[in-house]
């Protein structure tokens, strides 16, 4: 059973990332981390890849799954998160969600707009299959994800290139 139930604040909307967001994307992604000089020919190639991907047992559905939350007044990306869709042997070949590159611009920060792009991402985890939902933050934002109902479980290990 479902943790939460998404309800989208008036004056802003969810939605598929698109080729136009292109500008706001990178503006938004760069609150996360280096962004890079990423041509817009890049990205469309990215989001055909992203598209081309499906689930293996749903053919309609994706295993990248990036939305964004538009503000209806200046039509630009105030939030962008991914879920992706994972498919694995074990658990009777079961699906794990992992949460990825959630960033929201400066401008709309402490308006609940990141937990709702969590909620948004783990319904989608939850209505496609997933046995689970995990993601990787930084100790500084553990409070955030609490309060987004997620639970500590395990530590990250890296190796970097
Ligand atoms: C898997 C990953 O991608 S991890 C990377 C996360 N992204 C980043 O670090 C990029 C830069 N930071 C951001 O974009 C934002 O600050 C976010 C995504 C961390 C939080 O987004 P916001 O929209 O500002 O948070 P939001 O308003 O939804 O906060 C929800 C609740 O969490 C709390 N909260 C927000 N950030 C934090 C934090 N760092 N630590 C503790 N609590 C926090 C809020 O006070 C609020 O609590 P309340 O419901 O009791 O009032």
């Amino acid at each position: 059973m479902s943790k939460t139930r998404t309800i989208i604040p008036n004056g802003f909307s969810i939605r598929k990332i698109e080729l136009s967001d292109f500008e706001d994307v990178k503006i938004v992604l760069a609150g996360l981390t280096t962004v890079g000089p990423i041509t817009l020919c890049t990205y469309e190639t990215i989001l055909n890849y992203w598209n081309s991907v499906k689930l293996m047992n749903k053919p309609s559905e994706y295993a990248y799954n990036t939305s964004v939350i538009i503000d209806d007044h200046t039509h630009t990306v105030a939030a962008i998160g991914t879920i992706f869709v994972e498919q694995k042997i074990i658990h009777d070949g079961g699906l794990v969600g992992h949460i990825e590159d959630i960033a929201v611009n400066s401008d709309y920060r402490g308006q609940k707009l990141g937990k709702l792009i969590i909620d948004y991402l783990s319904e989608q985890g939850e209505k496609l299959g997933c046995y689970k939902v995990i993601l990787d933050c930084d100790v500084k934002n553990v409070g955030f994800y609490e309060k987004c109902n997620y639970n500590q479980a395990g530590i990250e290990m890296q190796t970097r290139f």
